[in-house]
C-alpha cells in the first residue's frame, strides 16, 4: 500500500490535488435515471430540486445497444440542468472495468462533463486494484483536460470478492467517496436462491423447538443482509467514506422499501437508491433522522456541555459513548437541515 504522505500525491502532472476532506454533502438518496429515454431525461429538470443526487445510469437496466445514447444522453443531461446551482449531485454509473464501454465513458465524461460530474459509480469493484486503475486513469484524464477538483469515486460492493475486500477498497484512494451494496449481482455471485432485489426472503427464518402437545412452532423471518452491510459499514467508517444501500427492487411494495432502507438506515448507512419516483419521498424521510430523535438527541448534548461524564434523561443513563452518539443524531440533522427548509423547521435549527 502506500505510504500515508504518498496516498495524497496526485497520479498525474498537471492532475487536481486529491482532496484531503470528502465535500459536506447530504445524499439520502440517489435517483436513477435512465439518460438514453428522452422522455425521463426531459423530466430531471423537475425532479432534481427534490432529490440529493440525480444518477445517470450507463449499465444494468440499459440495453447494449442503448450504451452510446446513454452517454450522450448523459452529456447532455450535465448541460441541461444547473445541478451545482441546485445543490444537487451528479453522479454517473459507467459499465464495469471489463466492458467494452468504460474506456470511452471515462474518456468522454471527463472530456465533456469533467467539472460538472461530482462522482463516477464503478460497477462489480473486486479489490483495491479495480479502485487503482480507474483511480489513475481519471487523474491523467483530468490533466489532460483541465478538471479543476478530483471526481469522485463510489464502488458498488455487488461481488462475493468485493466483499471479501471491502476494507482495502475502502481505503484505496483519496478519491473514494463511498459504497453501495448491491444485492442482485452480490445474490447471483454467493449463488443465494433468490430472485428478489434486496428486502427480505419468507424462507430465511429460525424456528421455535418442537412442542411437547404438536402444536405449531413460531418462526421469526431474518435478515439476509445482515452481515455484508455490518463488514460494508465498518470498512466505510473506518476510513471516512459513507456506506449506502443499493436498489430495492419491489417498486409495487413501498412497505417493505421502507423497512430495508430503515434497517440501512439504522446500521450506519447516509442514504438509498431511489430507481423509481415513488421511492424519492421513502428515502428522504427514512434517512432524514426522526425529530423526536433529534430533539432527544439535543437534550443529551445540553446535559452534558463538554461531552463528559453521566445524566440521567427520562430515566436512560447518558455518558461519554452516548454524548457521541447524539452529536452524529444533531450533526447529520443540522447538515439536512442547511439544505432542506422542511427538516430545518422540523428539527428547530
Ligand atoms: C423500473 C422502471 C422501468 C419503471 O418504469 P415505468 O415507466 O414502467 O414506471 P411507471 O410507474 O409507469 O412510471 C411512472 C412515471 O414515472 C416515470 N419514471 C419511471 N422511472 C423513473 C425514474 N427513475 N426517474 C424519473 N422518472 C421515472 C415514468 O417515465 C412515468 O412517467 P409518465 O407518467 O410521464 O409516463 C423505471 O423506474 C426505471 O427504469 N428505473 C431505473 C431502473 C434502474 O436504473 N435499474 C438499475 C439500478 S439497480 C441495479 O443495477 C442492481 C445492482 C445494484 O447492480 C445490483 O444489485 O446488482
Ligand atoms: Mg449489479
Amino acid at each position: 500500500m502506500k505510504t500515508a504522505r504518498g496516498f495524497f500525491k496526485p497520479l498525474a502532472i498537471g492532475a487536481p490535488a486529491p482532496w484531503r476532506e470528502l465535500p459536506a454533502r447530504v445524499e439520502r438518496m440517489i435517483h436513477f435515471v435512465p439518460p438514453h429515454l428522452d422522455k425521463v431525461r426531459a423530466k430531471v429538470g423537475e425532479i432534481a430540486p427534490t432529490v440529493d443526487v440525480i444518477l445517470a445510469n450507463l449499465e444494468d437496466a440499459i440495453p447494449a445497444d442503448a450504451k452510446g445514447a446513454a452517454l450522450a444522453g448523459t452529456i447532455a443531461l450535465s448541460r441541461e440542468v444547473d445541478f451545482k446551482a441546485l445543490g444537487v449531485g451528479l453522479w454517473v454509473r459507467i459499465n464495469c472495468l471489463n466492458s467494452p464501454w468504460h474506456l470511452d465513458e471515462v474518456a468522454t465524461l471527463v472530456e465533456k462533463a469533467g467539472d460538472r460530474i461530482d462522482v463516477i459509480m464503478v460497477p462489480k469493484v473486486e479489490g483495491p486494484w479495480d479502485i487503482f486503475y480507474i483511480d489513475q486513469l481519471l487523474a491523467s484524464l483530468e490533466a489532460k483536460h483541465g478538471v479543476t477538483r478530483p471526481i469522485l469515486l463510489h464502488a458498488i460492493l455487488e461481488t462475493a470478492e468485493g466483499v471479501m475486500n471491502v476494507e482495502q477498497i475502502a481505503g484505496a484512494s483519496p478519491r473514494m467517496q463511498g459504497i453501495s451494496l448491491g444485492p442482485a449481482d452480490l445474490a447471483a455471485s454467493r449463488a443465494m436462491k433468490t430472485t428478489r432485489v434486496g428486502g427480505g426472503h419468507p424462507g430465511y427464518r429460525v424456528i421455535e423447538d418442537p412442542h411437547a402437545d404438536g402444536s405449531a412452532r413460531a418462526s421469526v423471518q431474518q435478515d439476509l443482509w445482515h452481515y455484508t452491510f455490518a463488514k460494508m459499514v465498518d470498512a466505510c467508517a473506518a476510513h471516512g467514506i459513507k456506506p449506502f444501500y443499493g436498489p430495492f427492487g419491489a417498486i409495487d411494495d413501498p412497505v417493505a422499501c421502507e423497512q430495508q432502507f430503515r434497517n440501512a438506515f439504522l446500521m450506519g448507512c447516509a442514504g438509498a437508491w431511489s430507481l423509481h419516483p415513488s421511492q424519492i419521498a421513502i428515502a428522504k424521510q427514512v434517512f432524514s433522522p426522526d425529530p423526536a430523535e433529534v430533539a432527544f438527541a439535543k437534550r443529551i448534548l445540553e446535559a452534558m456541555p463538554d461531552g463528559s461524564g453521566v445524566a440521567m434523561i427520562d430515566g436512560k443513563m447518558q455518558d461519554d459513548a452516548t454524548w457521541k452518539q447524539a452529536k452524529v443524531m444533531v450533526d447529520c440533522a443540522r447538515q439536512i437541515a442547511a439544505k432542506d427548509a422542511e427538516y430545518a423547521a422540523l428539527y428547530g435549527f
